[in-house]
């Protein structure tokens, strides 16, 4: 590892043949919080998937958590995928099944086979961001913030170096959205997991101020400083 988690030179980002952002220069070290910010359409969620590869890297160069994205292949994808968590604004959890089974389905699917290290890093996992007492409730039946909570559960199962968040406070209320960032950072700290975080929330920026990208004018730079931040 060469201690970078992301590292983007002169990338090119299409949606379809839209040009999103150009000439795209990122890198975020292992361990690292940061946040990504822009207006609507400025190209956050493009630069998100990108680096999850649900978009190809079409120009230029880009690595994630050690594996390339030029000219990565469809088969490599579950490999990126198993070094990544990733948290959605709605948490896209199965509605069909319980907490409990919404984990196992992503340990599965991700090649382990042990019913007890199943069961054992489920547990973990759930403990780790407070609801293992609801490990066998169905998610219709928690809250906003619990079920973003499994989300983040779900996120560590495989214990990623990087988890890429797409407004991860967006479907939340202020308070349950202050928890949310709490959890995220204190996980990030303990675990030395890096963090990229897409959000519009202003308030949380300033209450918890962090390295911030923007997405501005087809562009991605670093923000120098917090006071100067506009998020449209
Ligand atoms: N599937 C698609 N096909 C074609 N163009 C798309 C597609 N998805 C997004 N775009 C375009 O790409 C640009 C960037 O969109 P993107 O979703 O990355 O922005 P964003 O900053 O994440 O916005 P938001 O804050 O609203 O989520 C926009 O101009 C959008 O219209």
């Amino acid at each position: 590892m060469t201690g970078k988690v992301i590292q983007l030179e002169r990338a090119f980002i299409y949606q379809r043949n839209h040009l999103v952002l150009s000439n795209v220069e990122f890198e975020l070290n292992e361990g690292e919080f940061s946040y990504l910010i822009g207006k609507t359409g400025s190209g956050k969620s493009s630069l998100l998937r990108v680096l999850y590869g649900d978009l190809p890297l079409e120009e230029g160069y880009g690595k994630v958590v050690g594996i390339e994205l030029n000219g990565m292949k469809v088969s490599k994808i579950p490999t990126l995928r198993r070094h990544l968590g990733i948290v959605f604004q709605d948490f896209q959890l199965l509605l069909d099944r319980n907490v409990e089974k919404n984990l196992a389905f992503v340990l599965k699917a991700t090649g382990w086979k042990d019913k007890q290290q199943i069961n054992d890093r489920i547990d973990e996992v759930l403990e780790s961001v407070g609801m293992i007492s609801k490990k066998k409730m169905m998610p219709f039946r928690l809250s906003g913030g619990e079920q973003q909570r499994v989300s983040i559960a779900r996120a560590l199962l495989n214990h990623p170096e990087l988890i890429l968040a797409d407004e991860p406070t967006g479907n939340l209320d202020p308070e349950t959205s202050v928890e949310i960032m709490n959890l995220i950072l204190n996980l990030s700290k303990e675990r030395n997991v890096a963090v990229l975080m897409a959000t519009h929330d202003y308030n949380i920026i300033q209450k918890f101020p962090a390295k911030t990208f923007k997405c501005e004018d087809g562009k991605v730079h670093m923000e120098e400083s917090s006071e100067s931040l506009f998020i449209g």
